[in-house]
């Protein structure tokens, strides 16, 4: 796409096809897309950046139509400045800081994005990008006008008590921020609980724990209430560590402080132990967790590799996405089954699990199951007649799939097979992710809280960071939060799966699940590696 600049700053106009601008402010020129065929989400940066101005990207209308040549978008992230245009700025004491002093570009360049979409064809439309993350040249905060706050939401995974170190000795080390508060037991922490002071001697140590050091819990999210009291506070930093329940608690958040029109950035880190968060490569912890669950594993091939027609069955988290288990059963290869929430699986007849595990029995004299805690709810609860219920935050409550699993499989040989069978039933669950994270985690959330830092130093908010491709990026947060990140049973991934596992496909044999299966997984595949 081509489009003229007008040189003379006085000229409002910038004409492009189908496309009209008017500059509002001198910080920022804003695109009023009309209803175009072509009109798409479109930011321009290097275009503006000499005249000093900030281009922020709006969501035309029909952000679904693309602009067909070079379909360059980038899903851009609010700043302060978008409703307070007249808020100063500063240089970023990074550049006097030792540690930065021969680093070849310490700051990263305004118009710095992150590809989303990196498996491409010479003729490849470059589709989504996103805001790079890192130190930018100009900060929106003075070191002591800053007072931050941090809190923990959800359940536990792996390396939560890094990010929050690392935020304060990040905000402390290369910041020279010293006011800075934990807020206890998660969004209800805001409005019911006295604020720890956090500093870097309180946090030295606690990423060598497990948990949070700032506790946690579901629920108890009000929004009206959690931002009076970062008001009354006087906290203009928010970091907002959760899933994607926290994420959207934090999007709220945002909306409030803008439209309360306060200087207050807030930025939110993706945590999560099933890596059910969308766009970023994977959720922090999750190493740690796969690495954790082979322990499991291994004791549960031990134990049924050592009597006659053992069946081992390990119970993984995964509310409704199967990762952990996925991952856990190539990384181990002693697993003869994986069954996870996306895959529909049944008991009996040609092509069942019973057939199988009967098949494995004859053949090795024992089999080890993985089974992702979400996997067969539906079959559970018509087969138990029980009702959905739900947790404080409103997730689905889980049949406990492990103990029934284990009790079928246990009345089906006795009582029809009549063979009798050793079953040895592990759960894990909880084990695995109230750990401390191991050493590519801990680097992972170093990135992580660092980049969180930097973003909102520089003024950036309303925003979740993570990696995409590898490389840190600023998100907005309805991005993350819109779709759940979910095994494609379409993809290569779980094709591997069953390839190393021999399992039954359970859907290839049943048209009516290959249906169900579609629906799951009507997305594009190509996402998958
Ligand atoms: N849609 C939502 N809007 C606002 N807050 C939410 C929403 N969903 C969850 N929350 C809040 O976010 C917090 C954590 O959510 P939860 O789903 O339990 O864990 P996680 O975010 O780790 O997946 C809870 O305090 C919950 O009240
Ligand atoms: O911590 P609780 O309330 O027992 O919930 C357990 C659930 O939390 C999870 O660990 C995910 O929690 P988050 O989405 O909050 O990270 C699921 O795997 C598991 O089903
Ligand atoms: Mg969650």
């Amino acid at each position: 796409m081509n489009f003229g600049v007008s040189t003379s700053m006085d000229v409002a106009a910038i004409s492009i096809p189908s496309l009209h601008f008017s500059i509002k402010s001198s910080a920022a020129i804003s695109l009023q897309a009309p209803r175009s065929r072509n009109a798409c989400s479109v930011s321009l940066f290097s275009g503006f950046r000499r005249f000093g101005l900030r281009i922020i990207s709006v969501k035309a209308e029909q952000a679904s139509s693309r602009v067909t040549d070079d379909d360059f978008i980038i899903e851009d992230v609010p700043h302060l400045t978008d409703f307070l245009p007249h808020l100063p700025s500063y240089p970023n004491p990074l550049k006097n800081s030792q540690a930065y002093a021969i680093v070849k570009e310490t700051f990263v360049k305004p118009e710095d994005v992150v590809a989303q979409k990196i498996v491409v064809t010479k003729d490849s439309t470059r589709g989504i990008h996103f805001r790079r993350a890192g130190p930018r040249e100009k900060v929106y905060f003075k070191p002591d006008e800053v007072r931050a706050c941090v809190v923990t939401c959800g359940g536990l995974c792996p390396g939560i008590n890094t990010v929050v170190r690392e935020i304060v000795c990040g905000l402390n080390f290369m910041y020279g921020v010293n006011d800075i508060l934990g807020i206890e037991g998660g969004y209800r922490g805001f409005y019911s609980k006295n604020t720890l002071t956090l500093t870097p001697k309180v946090v030295n140590n606690i990423h060598k724990h497990g948990g949070t050091f700032l506790r946690t819990s579901r629920g108890g999210h009000d929004t009206n209430k959690i931002v009076d009291n970062i008001q009354d506070r006087g906290i203009n930093q928010v970091y907002i560590i959760g899933g994607d329940g926290t994420q959207r608690g934090a999007a709220l958040i945002y909306q409030e402080i803008a439209k309360r029109g306060l200087q207050v950035s807030v930025a939110g880190i993706p945590k999560t132990i099933d890596n059910d968060i969308a766009v970023i490569d994977k959720s922090f912890g999750f190493d740690t967790a796969v690495e954790e669950a082979q322990r499991a594993i291994n004791a549960a091939h031990v134990e049924v590799g050592s009597v006659d027609n053992g069946v081992g069955i390990v119970k993984l988290m995964g509310r409704y996405s199967g990762f952990i288990a996925t991952i856990a059963t190539l990384a181990s290869r002693d697993v003869d089954c994986c069954l996870i929430p996306e895959s529909p699986f049944y008991l009996e007849g040609t092509g069942g699990l019973f057939e199988f595990i009967e098949q494995r029995l004859k053949e090795n004299g024992h089999i080890v199951i993985v089974l992702a805690e979400g996997a067969g709810q539906d079959f559970i609860a018509r087969d138990m007649h029980a009702a959905e219920e739900k947790d404080a935050s409103g997730n689905r409550l889980l049949l406990d799939v492990g103990p029934w699993l284990s009790q079928k499989i246990k009345d089906h040989f006795t009582k029809v097979q009549k063979m009798a069978v050793n079953m040895k039933y592990i759960d894990p669950t909880y084990m695995i992710r109230a750990i401390p994270s191991n050493a590519s985690d801990n680097v992972y959330c170093t990135l992580l809280a660092q980049s969180a830092v930097h973003g909102a130093m520089a003024g950036y908010t309303g925003f979740t960071v993570g990696p995409v491709n590898s490389r840190h990026a600023y998100i907005p947060i309805a991005r993350v939060t819109e779709t759940q990140n979910t095994v494609e049973l379409t993809g290569r991934m779980w094709a591997r799966l069953l390839a190393s596992t021999n399992q039954p496909s359970f859907v290839t044999n049943s048209e009516e699940l290959k249906e169900k299966a579609a629906d799951i997984n009507n997305v594009d595949i190509s996402a998958q590696i």
